[in-house]
């Protein structure tokens, strides 16, 4: 007997010690050595009905489990982890150490509100003095999330002012106005459930798995290649390893397209996709791994980080990843959303106004191109566009003239005369409103090139459309993009030293809330137009 509970002393000592070594897998496995000496010891007391032995064996048991349950959390085996801290709980339910344990792996899983339970609730414990800062830190962060997952109210103004240096704002998972219909492009698609207005966030989520890489421009195109595979292979490895530790990531991975018979595709309900949905029974079912693939080939995307957008930062670190939800957004050539990458999230905002009912679309690729060059794109996807705006410009593009002028583009012919000549196809060919505003969008290089020329505009002057009614046009067809603003700006520059241009100025920060959304005050967003502009 002496024997066995020196043994016991033993593996406890050896478990903690390797915990706070951090060596977790070590760990668990000789605590659970040690848990499960512990079960056979009480059901001997049990028999032997030596009620103390039983009460202290029983305290350590739920001290090992809670010590066990951290080191999962540590390897992010958060099922692991909840089910060692309920069997903790069972024993003892105020145990401060599994209130807080648990509290920390209902964080990390997103369950805000419960994970507040478990800290309000160690907050009652009053002997645990040297830890209420620890814990105060958590109730703070933990009421922050909730609160922002509940209103969308996300505001990252102080960071970008900051030059986005340091560590990225805590963002929480956010499911807005959204449902998840059968759509006429192509499958399932999200759609609004109410009128949005431009810059209303509807998606705040975070990546199952991301993995960048820094991959200079310069490189030959041989060691470029060579550094994407192996971004490539690395992000798969980690998508893998996700789908083995929790089997609701697996579950949501598979509803996603494998890119084939999409509209055979079930309608899953939005509300398995809320952090709150507790993890299915540990199955340990065997990865498709030929599916899987098929799944990451048409759902992930490439970052989009907000800092290079706005500040061309880090335009080296090229980074992969798959945002669930965000994956049954389709895309369009004329999209009414956008996306802005923060630190391992993506939020997506509307881009233009949005009426209930209507589906949100992305662009997966560049918009402001030609439609042979989007074809081409969009058939790198694995799809042929079905958008309203590639269904206008096929019928188009197929004449002669159009292919000339996209021949034009870049070959140090004069700008403005190609501006001339489409605009004049355009009245010939009876292209008319939302029409124009593509077109114009098509060939948007042409038309920054001579706007943004003082010697092009004052040539060309009447001949060619006034900036503004391009933009105009443009926005209402495409929606917004950095480029277009730039232009507006640096329009406007040029107008303010003659003095004037408020209502531009108002038309400019309506166009910045559609690209970066209403994430950021009024006055941060200013300064990042101007910015834009340099
Ligand atoms: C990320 S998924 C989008 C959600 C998908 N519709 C679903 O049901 O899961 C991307 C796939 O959707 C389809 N898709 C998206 N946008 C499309 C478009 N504009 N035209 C045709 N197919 C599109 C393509 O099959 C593409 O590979």
């Amino acid at each position: 007997m002496e024997e066995e509970e020196e043994r016991m002393q033993n593996l406890r000592s050896k478990a903690t010690e390797l915990l706070l070594r951090k060596e977790f897998k070590d760990s668990i496995k000789t605590y659970t050595e040690y848990i499960s000496l512990c079960h056979n010891q009480i059901s001997n007391t049990h028999k032997n009905l030596d009620s103390n032995n039983l009460s202290k064996l029983k305290k350590s048991l739920c001290l090992a489990l809670c010590n066990r349950a951290e080191a999962h959390l540590n390897l992010q085996e958060f099922p692991q982890a909840l089910k060692d801290c309920n069997e903790a709980s069972e024993i003892e339910n105020t145990h401060f150490k599994t209130l807080l344990c648990k509290g920390k792996i209902l964080l990390s899983l997103n369950q805000y509100g419960l994970a507040l339970d478990c800290f309000k609730q160690a907050s009652l414990d009053t002997n645990e003095f040297e830890n209420s800062e620890t814990l105060n830190g958590y109730l703070e962060k933990c009421k922050k999330l909730e609160f922002l997952s509940r209103t969308g109210a996300f505001d990252i103004s102080d960071w970008v002012l900051n030059k986005f240096q340091g560590k990225s704002p805590e963002l929480a998972e956010y499911i807005g106005p959204i449902e998840i219909k059968k759509s006429e492009i192509s499958g399932r698609g999200l759609f609004v459930t109410k009128n949005v207005d431009c810059g209303s966030l509807l998606l705040v989520t975070k990546a199952v798995a991301i993995e960048r890489a820094i991959v200079p421009e310069c490189i030959f195109q041989d060691s470029k290649e060579q550094a994407q595979l192996g971004m490539w292979k690395s992000f798969i490895e980690k998508i893998v390893e996700s789908a083995k530790k929790c089997n609701r990531t697996r579950d949501l991975i598979c509803k996603l397209s494998t890119g084939e018979n999409e509209d055979d595709f079930e309608v899953p309900d939005i509300d398995l996709f809320r952090p709150e949905v507790e993890d299915s029974n540990f199955l340990d079912e065997k990865i498709d791994m030929k599916k899987l693939l098929n799944i990451l080939d048409v759902n992930s995307l490439v970052e989009e980080l907000i800092s290079s957008k706005v500040e061309g930062k880090n335009s080296d670190v090229h980074g992969i990843g798959l945002w669930l939800l965000a994956s049954l957004i389709n895309h369009s050539c004329d999209p009414n959303v956008r996306r802005s990458h923060v630190g391992d999230h993506v939020m997506i905002h509307a881009s233009r106004d949005i009426k209930a009912g209507e589906e949100l679309t992305l662009a997966y690729f560049d918009v402001f191109s030609s439609y042979r060059s989007r074809e081409e794109k969009a058939k790198n996807w694995g799809f042929i566009c079905k958008c309203k705006r590639c269904k206008v410009e096929n019928g188009v593009c197929s004449k002669q003239e159009m292919m000339e002028f996209e021949m034009f583009v870049g070959k140090g012919v004069d700008m403005g005369g190609v501006v001339y000549r489409l605009e004049e196809g355009m009245r010939r060919w009876m292209v008319r409103g939302k029409g124009k505003g593509y077109l114009r969008a098509s060939f948007w290089k042409v038309y920054s090139e001579v706007y943004e020329s003082e010697r092009l505009i004052r040539k060309w002057g009447s001949k060619i459309p006034i900036m503004e009614s391009v933009v105009d046009s443009v926005v209402d067809a495409v929606g917004s993009d950095e480029r277009i603003v730039k232009v507006l700006m640096r329009g406007l520059k040029r107008k303010e030293n003659g003095g004037n241009g408020i209502l531009e100025m108002e038309k400019a920060m309506k166009l910045g809330r559609g690209l970066y959304g209403k994430i950021m005050k009024k006055q941060t967003l200013r300064t990042v137009l101007f910015q834009l502009a340099n």
